[in-house]
């Protein structure tokens, strides 16, 4: 296994000219070993670049790849040590479950008789012990990209195991087991394992680290725990949760922040001019009227959904969700209502980014 370093940025065209031209936008990160890692992000921000410079299927047009220090910026997947599994099965149909799992295995001249110790360890946590002497042609699909997961985990010598959306073509049912059979596997197995998403329930119940990427960019790496608490650009907010973050146009006026023209006590010390404030529906309560830290706003929807009711209120142009009790009493379509926006969980931004 490996620490993995990134230090590049990668455009696809020639002579790139501003920060769109980028797949990547100029970046340094690592990744520690051993580590349980999701790169996520919505459709063409850049994840599976970053994943292909990883694996040294592409090299970036800018900067390195070091593994454990030593450049690896031009060398092949197999220089670099890596197994890749992506989304689509890729197995060997007239093969058995075992063959195909042993294959990379064979490929590296392991002894036979830890071959078989591997394989059927790979094949148990993967729940595929009794289907050892099938043929994989007669299988059905997710099955198949079961037997893919397993040859990407079989060897215990790799730098990391990268997947690229590995669960798409698995049954949901299936795919929440397997989900969580990863985690498993990469507490028992320790190996780097770096895990491509746009699926955020994905992402966060795999990884004990998750990379949020928009328009080439990593805007934050941290713990579920963390991208929901403190997202430090108002993307991560936005992109985190659901329904994501609210977020109110604010202004700094002396010692009062001004929102929708209604005026609140500044909370603590915040750079004068125009900000956002942001406020999870978690953490958005209902407040007595004129209580400090309230905005009045008019509620426009309650909705019932078993497990607790989502307010959306209006303020201004501005929608807001609050996530409220399945029993708690609320006030009807059209009437006032006092949010408390203000309060220890809330966040604000300039420029995108959060303000410490
Ligand atoms: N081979 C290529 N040539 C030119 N542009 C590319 C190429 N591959 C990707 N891009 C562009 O680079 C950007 C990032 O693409 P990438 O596939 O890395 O994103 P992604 O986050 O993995 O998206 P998806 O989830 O849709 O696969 C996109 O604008 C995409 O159109």
């Amino acid at each position: 296994m490996a620490r993995i370093e990134l230090k590049l940025a990668h455009s696809y065209k020639p002579r790139p000219q501003s920060d769109s031209d980028y797949a990547l936008l100029p970046l340094d990160m690592a990744f520690e070993d051993g580590g349980a890692y999701a790169l996520l992000g919505p459709s063409g921000c850049g994840k599976t670049t970053m994943l292909n410079i990883m694996s040294g299927l592409l090299v970036p047009s800018e900067g390195q790849v070091l593994f454990d220090g030593r450049d690896v910026t031009r060398a092949s997947p197999q220089e670099r040590n890596i197994a890749q599994v992506f989304q689509f099965p890729v197995i060997y149909d007239t093969m058995t479950v075992a063959e195909n799992l042993a294959f990379p295995l064979k490929n590296r001249k392991v002894a036979p008789e830890r071959i078989r110790q591997r394989v059927g360890r790979i094949a148990e946590m993967l729940e595929m012990s009794g289907q050892l002497d099938q043929r994989a042609a007669g299988l059905a699909a997710d099955a198949k990209q079961k037997i893919s997961l397993g040859r990407g985990l079989v060897r215990e010598d790799v730098a990391a195991v990268l997947f690229d959306e590995p669960l798409t073509v698995i049954d949901p049912h299936l795919k929440w087991q397997l989900r969580r059979k990863l985690k498993q596997i990469h507490h028992e197995l320790k190996l780097t394992l770096i895990y491509v998403t746009h699926d955020q329930v994905e992402a966060l119940t795999f990884a004990d680290q998750v990379v949020v990427m928009t328009r080439g960019r990593a805007v934050q790496v941290g713990t579920p725990g963390e991208l929901f608490e403190r997202p430090r650009h108002a993307f991560v907010g936005h992109f985190i949760g659901s329904p994501g973050m609210n977020f109110l146009p604010a202004q700094v006026q002396g010692d009062a922040l001004v929102v929708a023209g209604q005026r609140l006590a500044l909370p603590r010390a915040l750079p004068a001019g125009a900000l956002r404030l942001g406020v999870r529906p978690e953490y958005l309560h209902l407040a007595a009227p004129g209580q400090a830290g309230a905005l009045q706003c008019t509620v426009a929807r309650v909705q019932d959904l078993g497990t607790h009711q989502m307010l959306t209120a209006t303020l201004g142009g501005e929608v807001l969700k609050a996530r409220c009790a399945p029993e708690q009493a609320l006030p009807g379509e059209g009437q006032p209502v006092w949010l408390q926006v203000l309060g220890e969980h809330t966040c604000f931004y300039q420029d995108e980014e959060l303000l410490p």
